[in-house]
């Protein structure tokens, strides 16, 4: 049993997938293919992801990677909660420029999907926080692409100021959405 929730940009989807409890704790599959292609999610995951952040108001993205190298992503806490955010950069979408943010933690082990053609970043809310995400192209550093994450114009929530948030180098100097070449079509 899986549950599929489409989220306001419908192809950005939060998914719970049963975990089954007994005295010990409980067991989930957290990905099976075939229970996801029932559901109309068609991935080819091939390579995972962990991170570790040890602080509170630790930022990581936006990030993305450029096609032909762009990536689908299935995200999920492994310890701590973060919150979740993905843009939508797709120029022929309805809703370019907007933003989607979740609330994702260990707790209840929802899980994002984030399609090819967002940018997706997160902000951990617990330190020692562990984010494990799958992803359907391996890591090509040459086509890296980010945005800046407080970028005014994408007004995102984000639960810390510019001041507080640990953020590594790379991602303090990401262009803004305004100064973006187009990335996806
Ligand atoms: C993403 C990635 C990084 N690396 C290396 C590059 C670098 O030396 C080190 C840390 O990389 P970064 O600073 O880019 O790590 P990080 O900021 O955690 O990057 C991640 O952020 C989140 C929000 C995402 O959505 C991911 O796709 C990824 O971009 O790990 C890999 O070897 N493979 C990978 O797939």
């Amino acid at each position: 049993m899986m549950e599929v929730r489409c989220l306001e940009i419908p192809d950005v989807k939060m998914i719970q997938t049963e975990r089954l409890s007994d005295a010990r704790g409980y067991f989930c599959e957290t990905f099976q293919r075939s229970a996801f292609a029932e559901k109309g999610i068609l991935v080819d995951f091939v390579q995972d992801n962990q991170s570790s952040s040890y602080k509170v108001g630790t930022v990581r993205g936006l990030h993305f990677q450029r096609p032909p190298f762009a990536q689908a992503k299935l995200i999920r806490v492994l310890s701590g909660a973060i919150l979740d955010v993905v843009v939508d950069l797709r120029r022929s979408s309805a809703t370019f420029g907007r933003h989607i943010a979740v609330k994702l933690d260990s707790q209840t082990g929802e899980q994002l999907l984030v399609p090819k053609g967002f940018a997706h970043g997160f902000c951990t809310l617990q330190p020692e926080t562990v984010v494990f995400y799958k992803v359907d192209q391996v890591y090509a550093p040459s086509h890296d692409g980010g945005l800046y994450w407080a970028d005014p114009g994408l007004a995102i929530e984000w639960p810390v100021t510019t001041a507080e948030a640990q953020v590594s180098p790379k991602d303090r100097s990401l262009p803004r959405l305004d100064q973006l070449a187009a990335v996806f079509e």
